[in-house]
């Protein structure tokens, strides 16, 4: 009788996927390893994998010791379930021609709808007037004086005196009718840009690596990157961090940009000169920014952009949702059957 293969599983895969699976290979779940649980070191991922055909991790680091003791013990399938798999040394897979599986994109839906978020919030000052509400900043003794808040019909909204919170706090501009640059127009860009439509935003993408017909389809411009900069009201930054776009984000761009416009960054703060960045912000070479990312995380809370009222920060949550291992599980199941159905695989990582 044929030997089952062995798959070692450290995160989660969907039911249905997994009784698929156990059709062809023994599945071990590594114990210590579930997805979430327990203080994982290399050196446990290590022991635990060690023997297996398959290995499957989820956020597990994996380096040149860890891949050779596996790679010497008969491991030939390798599948990561995260969206970008530098946990793991690609290298040494590369030289011993083991194809790297992961899960891309898996979470674009996730960051997508949260940058949807981070620009509302820059828009109306959402996080300000939460903010000054909580601390019971709200109405004021001017607000209650002229307006009967209980009374809906009585509420006329403004004019506000130049000193109450509110003309601080709460007025805001629409997203409708506005123009959004998308710098990067891959997975999470093109995400942003049709949730923004929705919205009434025209999108100016900007990517110079997509054809026009591609953004064009979506009912997007592709622009280049002078008239991106020069139009745009917001400009939401969907960029990789390679070696040419490390700091492209920098004085250059923010003196193009309108002095009202608002940058929102959830990809990468390496993408953005921070000297820069803090400058432009602070003597109003644009109007205000919405990050989900730093230079260096967590960030110190001493950081200057914490404290500015016009920057919205968020401590790097956008790609986190309760939905993301769901959509990495049926991507990796769908890897993990392929090679066990000897077919092509879709999702390779190729740095
Ligand atoms: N905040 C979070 O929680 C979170 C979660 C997931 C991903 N991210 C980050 O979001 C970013 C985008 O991820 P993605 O999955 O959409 O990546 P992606 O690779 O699908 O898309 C990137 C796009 O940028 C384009 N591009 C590359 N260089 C460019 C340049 N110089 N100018 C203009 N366009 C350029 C590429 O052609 C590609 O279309 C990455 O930095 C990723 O690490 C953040
Ligand atoms: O910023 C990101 O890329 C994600 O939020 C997270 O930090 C990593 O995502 P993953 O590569 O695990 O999909």
């Amino acid at each position: 009788m044929k030997m089952k293969k062995k798959l070692v599983l450290c995160t989660q895969l969907p039911e249905k996927r997994l009784e698929e699976i156990e059709q062809y290979c023994d599945v071990t779940v590594a114990g210590e390893l579930r997805h979430g649980k327990g203080n994982v070191t290399e050196e446990m991922t290590r022991e635990e994998c060690d023997g297996y055909e398959i290995v499957v991790l989820g956020d597990e680091n994996a380096g040149t010791d860890t891949l050779n003791q596996w790679i010497s013990s008969g491991m030939k399938f390798i599948g990561v379930a995260k969206g970008t798999p530098v946990t793991v040394d690609n290298e040494v897979l590369k030289a011993a021609n083991i194809p790297l599986s992961y899960t891309p994109g898996r979470n674009r839906v996730a960051v997508a709808e949260y940058n949807i978020g981070l620009m509302l919030a820059a828009a109306r000052k959402l996080t300000l007037s939460a903010a000054g509400l909580q601390k019971g900043e709200h109405l004021g003794e001017k607000m209650s004086d002229i307006y009967d808040v209980p009374d809906v019909k009585n509420v006329i909204w403004g004019p506000l005196d130049e000193n109450h919170p509110y003309t601080d706090y709460g007025i805001g501009f629409e997203l409708y009718g506005k123009k959004l640059g998308v710098a990067g127009y891959g997975a999470i860009g093109r995400e942003v840009a049709v949730r923004a439509k929705a919205f009434g935003m025209e999108i100016l993408a900007y990517d110079p690596y997509l054809s026009a017909d591609k953004i064009e389809a979506d009912g997007c411009k592709a622009v280049d990157l002078d008239t991106m900069l020069k139009e745009s009201d917001m400009i939401s930054i969907h960029l990789p961090v390679v070696d040419s776009t490390k700091g492209i984000v920098n004085k250059d761009w923010f003196s193009k940009m309108k002095p009202t416009a608002i940058v929102v960054n959830t990809a990468r703060a390496a993408v953005i000169d921070q000297k820069d960045f803090v400058e432009a912000l602070e003597t109003g070479i644009i109007g205000g920014a919405a990050i989900d990312v730093y230079w260096k995380e967590p960030v110190p809370s001493n950081h200057p952009l914490l404290s500015m009222r016009n920057v919205v920060c968020t401590p790097h949550m956008a790609g986190l949702t309760t939905d993301v291992d769901h959509w990495s599980g049926e991507m990796m199941s769908q890897e993990v059957l392929a090679y066990l159905k000897d077919e092509d695989r879709k999702y390779i990582w190729k740095r």
